[in-house]
């Protein structure tokens, strides 16, 4: 093991580090790639000795890992794994968190920042009492800020700390595979690069449902809710690529792409009729919920209905929707093709994200058989069914973490694109509270608040699932 690399996780006892960060480190140990993260610090302030934490981690890392587990792995992982005990907002603590970096010969730094953003300042502050910490690397999770003003700030501050170009700010959506494929399966096929706009869509649909309610998060998920927590970050990102005009080379991910999706969201249209384009929920039973205030009007659920104003994409509307405790886990991209005549049905494209990962194609033939009848044909293609993908294919957060080690900065949101969105958040927000718009209610296990239908309806349009 590199030794002298410490890769330290603030926030080692939340749910992140939990259901993603320590698997993520599993598999990448097991493909042997663990060696570049180094040792990894975990540091907490609950009352836990390594060896104990190493105890409690095993069983998420056996529940939560990509790659089968067996003890021997899991063994390799956790020699590496150390616990420290510290409260990150107390500045003092981070002397003696030097003195520990400078027993376990820590040279090199990576910081992950698993903690909620009102913390990242504060980390900051306490980590110029450590040798060599500005000269490392941080990944920041999302949101970065809670809004476009404590953005900013945070910005500046990181930028006077650490060099801009060792900050990355982790939107592991980015490295999911088939958000990956998007961009191939649009732009390699001149089936649908051809077609990719209003001309020829009716709408895009972009879902990400969750099962989960908000299980041990209540804390830091409170003061988010669903446009801050899923909806700036991830499905604007998805929507930048679904959206955006095709980069220099088919496979690129690099500032061109970038320069593309910045494009998107700067012509997101704010819209005027606020109650048509806008839907909070929050689930019942959420204000029961552990660390949630009992009469918190915090959103579990966004749905909305946005333009674009760019010539390819006028007056076509993107249904975007999340939400906490719906009837299921499903993530995915649809798009609605214009019918070839009133009696005939759409061709839709389904970029199935998660839990399956494939794409799905519904386009019209003749019903077999004498009749002179029209039926559908449902082609669908599971990428992740096949046992040797699922072996090959790295889970976002082992990909991301690679990437950062490897300095490969394309893999990482940029400033602007975090700024266009708070932007239009922010923006909307503001709109649907000023209006004094309810947050509806919505039954756990149901498909949302039945407004969010109702946006659809009367928009000539309804959810697709
Ligand atoms: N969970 C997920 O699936 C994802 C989360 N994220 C992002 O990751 C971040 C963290 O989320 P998540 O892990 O879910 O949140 P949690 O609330 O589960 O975890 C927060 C962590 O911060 C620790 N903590 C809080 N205050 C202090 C303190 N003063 N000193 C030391 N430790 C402290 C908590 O410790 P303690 O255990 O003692 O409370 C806990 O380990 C958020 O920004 C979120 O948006 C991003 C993608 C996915
Ligand atoms: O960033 C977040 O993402 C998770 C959903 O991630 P997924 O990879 O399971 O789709 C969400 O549960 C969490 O609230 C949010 O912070």
């Amino acid at each position: 093991m590199n030794k002298k690399l410490t890769f330290t996780i603030f926030g080692g006892t939340g749910d992140l580090t939990f259901r993603k960060l320590l698997p993520a480190l599993y598999n990448m140990s097991v493909t042997s790639k663990r060696e570049s993260v180094g040792q990894v610090i975990i540091i907490g302030r609950r009352d836990y000795t390594s060896e104990q934490y190493r105890v409690i981690a095993r069983d998420w890392v056996e529940k939560f890992a990509r790659l089968p587990y067996t003890e021997k792995d899991y063994d390799r992982l956790a020699a590496g794994v150390f616990y420290y005990k510290m409260d990150f907002t107390d500045e003092k603590a981070y002397t003696q968190l030097n003195e520990f970096y400078e027993e376990m010969e820590a040279e090199s730094h990576i910081f992950y920042f698993a903690v909620a953003p009102r913390f990242f300042s504060s980390i900051v502050t306490g980590l110029a009492h450590v040798e060599h910490a500005c000269h490392g690397k941080v990944v920041l999770e999302k949101p970065f800020g809670e809004n476009l003003t404590a953005a900013k700030e945070l910005n500046e501050k990181m930028e006077s700390f650490f060099r801009p170009d060792n900050i990355y700010r982790i939107d592991h959506y980015l490295g999911k595979e088939m958000v990956r494929n998007i961009q191939t399966i649009r732009f390699a096929n001149p089936i649908f690069s051809g077609v990719w706009d209003a001309e020829h869509i009716d709408c895009i649909q972009i879902s990400a449902l969750e099962e989960v309610g908000v299980e041990t998060r209540g804390g830091y998920y409170d003061h988010s809710g669903a446009m801050k927590d899923m909806v700036q970050n991830h499905l604007f990102q998805i929507l930048s690529i679904v959206a955006m005009e095709q980069p220099g080379d088919l496979m690129l991910a690099g500032e061109e792409m970038h320069r593309e999706q910045i494009r998107v969201l700067s012509s997101l249209n704010m819209p005027e009729d606020i109650e048509d384009s806008l839907v909070l929920g929050q689930y019942r039973g959420y204000r029961e919920e552990k660390a949630v205030a009992e009469d918190s009007l915090t959103e579990s659920y966004a749905a909305m209905k946005v333009f674009l104003d760019n010539d390819r994409w006028k007056d076509m509307p993107f249904y975007i929707r999340t939400g906490k405790k719906l009837g299921h886990r499903e993530m995915q991209v649809l798009v609605v093709f214009k019918t070839a005549a009133p009696h005939v049905q759409s061709n839709i494209l389904n970029i199935k994200i998660q839990p399956t990962e494939g794409v799905y194609l519904q386009f019209n033939i003749k019903k077999p058989g004498e009749e002179d009848e029209i039926a559908q044909a449902k082609m669908d293609f599971c990428q992740s069914c096949s046992f040797i993908n699922q072996m090959n294919t790295p889970e976002a957060y082992e990909r991301l973490l690679g990437a950062c080690v490897r300095g490969e900065r394309f893999w990482f949101s940029q400033w602007d694109q975090i700024e266009a969105s708070w932007k239009y958040v922010d923006e909307i927000r503001k709109r649907y509270h000023d209006k004094k718009l309810p947050v509806y209610a919505y039954e756990p296990g149901s498909y949302g608040p039945h407004a969010a239908d109702k946006m659809l309806e009367k928009a000539g349009d309804h959810w697709l699932d």
